[in-house]
């Protein structure tokens, strides 16, 4: 369960996040979308304990600053950021020494899903951008996360790579995982979301359950809002 409490950042006079609260249960994808600048990039931060902000952030149950919270979450940044020397394989050791994680089976088998086995022995310098974005994927989640937020995680993978991750989000839902996931690829997220947020200036502007019913789209919703139609 992740748990956000009257979060807010601000940039010196800029309000970046503005008393936001929300909640991704367990098992449960949460879609954070909204127009560039609405302050997406911040909360996760916040949320990930790169940033200072005002309120109560919890993971499954652990304040996020803690080091229980951390051992629990998982962090796919906007900007991959691996290490220039380390090989693929060096990586993933990195992070298993570092969490005491003893298997290293699902760190092939993340590898061998993201089409990245055979590159094994590549130095982090030597990889293309996309290479490296699956890379920090699978580093954020050999270590089995409770709660995984992945900040625009489509941008820049291959098609196959983007099918493998649509199933690895169904796959952690299903493993009870609380995901969240900032994108503006709408319709890439269509199908497996089960509450979505739009943010607009810092708050969120509406908040969407995807309860099965039939009804406006989410891509109908987000125009509605950001093109001015306010609901
Ligand atoms: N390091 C910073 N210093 C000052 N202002 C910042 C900084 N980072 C972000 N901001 C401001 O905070 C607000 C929210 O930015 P944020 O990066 O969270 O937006 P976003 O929704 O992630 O945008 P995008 O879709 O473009 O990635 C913007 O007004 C931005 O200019």
């Amino acid at each position: 369960m992740l748990s956000i409490s009257g979060v807010t950042k601000r940039y010196g006079k800029t309000v970046a996040n503005d008393n936001i609260s929300f909640a991704v249960g367990d098992g449960q994808i949460g879609i954070l979308m909204g127009p560039n600048g609405a302050g997406k990039s911040t909360i996760i931060k916040c949320i990930t304990g790169l940033l200072r902000f005002t309120g109560r952030i919890e993971i499954n149950g652990a304040l996020n600053n803690t080091v229980e919270a951390k051992r629990q979450l998982g962090y796919i940044p906007e900007m991959p950021a691996v290490y220039d020397l380390l090989t693929v394989s060096e990586h993933l050791e990195f992070i298993r020494r570092a969490y005491k994680v003893q298997d290293e089976a699902y760190s092939q088998q993340l590898l061998e899903r993201l089409e990245l086995w055979d590159k094994k022995d590549k130095l982090g310098k030597e990889l293309s951008k996309g290479m490296q974005q699956k890379l920090s994927i699978c580093c954020a989640l050999c270590h089995r996360p409770r709660v995984a937020v992945f900040d625009e995680p489509l941008v820049g993978l291959d098609p196959h790579a983007i099918k493998e991750l649509k199933n690895i989000f169904r796959e952690l839902k299903s493993d009870g995982v609380s995901v969240l996931i900032s994108t503006h690829m709408i319709d890439s997220v269509e199908d497996y979301w089960d509450v979505a947020n739009i943010m607009m200036n810092g708050r969120f502007a509406a908040t969407m359950l995807n309860d099965g019913s039939e009804g406006e789209s989410l891509e109908d919703l987000f125009f509605q809002i950001t093109e001015g139609g306010a609901k």
